[in-house]
């Protein structure tokens, strides 16, 4: 199988990463970045945990233009939606009927990014996880118009990961329930109901979550969860306004691990 990659960033060079692994030929476009080296220490990684050959690997990796002959193109560019429309209209024209187009967008509306293409029956979202070789979900989402889904399942599978079908709504699924739940937890420590602390372990020991929603948050970082709260308060309304607590944090710059502070000290 063909797949091209646009956009060699922390997704983009994950996602080649792990097709190469599955066997597929990739070919991987990014203005800014070589992303040979990172995509040859990953598979390097995967061949010290008992994945096949990195060199072979590597040996059917492109970099550069797209090949007309693409079975599947995965969009990785950062997360503006202009920015996203103007790369994936260009690389329809660059690829036969045929291809499937995605994108690998975290928040944006498949549909809303549709109206930019001609074929839009073959287009759909394809949220992989952080980090992809580790990652084991694959959100698929699709617009009344997508056409593709169970020949997208199968490349999920071929990766051996598990794809979950999401209708296009904002923040699918994942988004939608781990930030209500992130939110919630917020709301919590601000009204003084428990610590943070054990919040989180009543959680982990009680529900069986394998980390707790506000030390998930400070891995998140704080700004990208009240990005997020905002989009989603915007698009289904109150239930997600986010707490003033987590405003006050940002806002101070406690971010969560990136800046040592946030619920936790890192
Ligand atoms: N980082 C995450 O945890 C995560 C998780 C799921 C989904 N996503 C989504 O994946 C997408 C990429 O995120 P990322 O974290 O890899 O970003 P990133 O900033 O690490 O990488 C983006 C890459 O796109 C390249 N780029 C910019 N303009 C381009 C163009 N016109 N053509 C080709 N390449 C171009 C940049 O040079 C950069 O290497 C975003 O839509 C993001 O929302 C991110």
């Amino acid at each position: 199988m063909r797949v091209a990659v646009i956009g060699a960033g922390r997704m983009g060079s994950g996602i080649a990463q792990v097709f190469l692994s599955a066997g597929a030929h990739v070919a991987v476009r990014d203005p800014l970045i070589d992303p040979a080296p990172a995509i040859g220490r990953g598979l390097r990684t995967a061949q010290s945990k008992g994945g096949g050959s990195a060199d072979e690997a590597l040996g059917r990796l492109t970099v550069g233009a797209v090949p007309y002959d693409s079975d599947l193109v995965i969009e990785a560019v950062p997360e503006d939606p202009g920015l996203k429309a103007s790369v994936l209209a260009e690389v329809e024209e660059q690829v036969h009927d045929g291809a499937v187009l995605a994108t690998n967008t975290s928040s944006l509306s498949i549909t809303e990014l549709s109206a930019a293409l001609k074929r839009p029956e073959r287009f759909l979202g394809m949220h992989f996880f952080n980090p992809v070789p580790v990652q084991r979900l694959v959100e698929l989402v699709v617009t009344p118009a997508t056409q593709v889904l169970e020949q997208v399942r199968g490349y999920v599978g071929l990766l051996g990961k598990t794809a979950v079908v999401v209708n296009d709504s904002p923040g699918f699924a994942t988004s939608r329930l781990g930030v209500l739940l992130g939110l919630e937890a917020i709301r919590m420590v601000e009204e003084g109901v428990a610590s943070a602390d054990d919040i989180d372990t009543a959680m982990t020991l009680g529900y069986g979550y394998p980390m707790g929603p506000l030390r998930l948050g400070d891995l998140v970082g704080l700004d990208v969860r009240l990005a997020i709260a905002d989009h989603l308060h915007a698009r289904l309304g109150p239930r997600f306004e986010p707490p003033e607590l987590l405003r006050w944090m940002v806002a101070r710059g406690e971010l969560g691990r990136k800046t040592g502070r946030g619920f936790y000290q890192w």
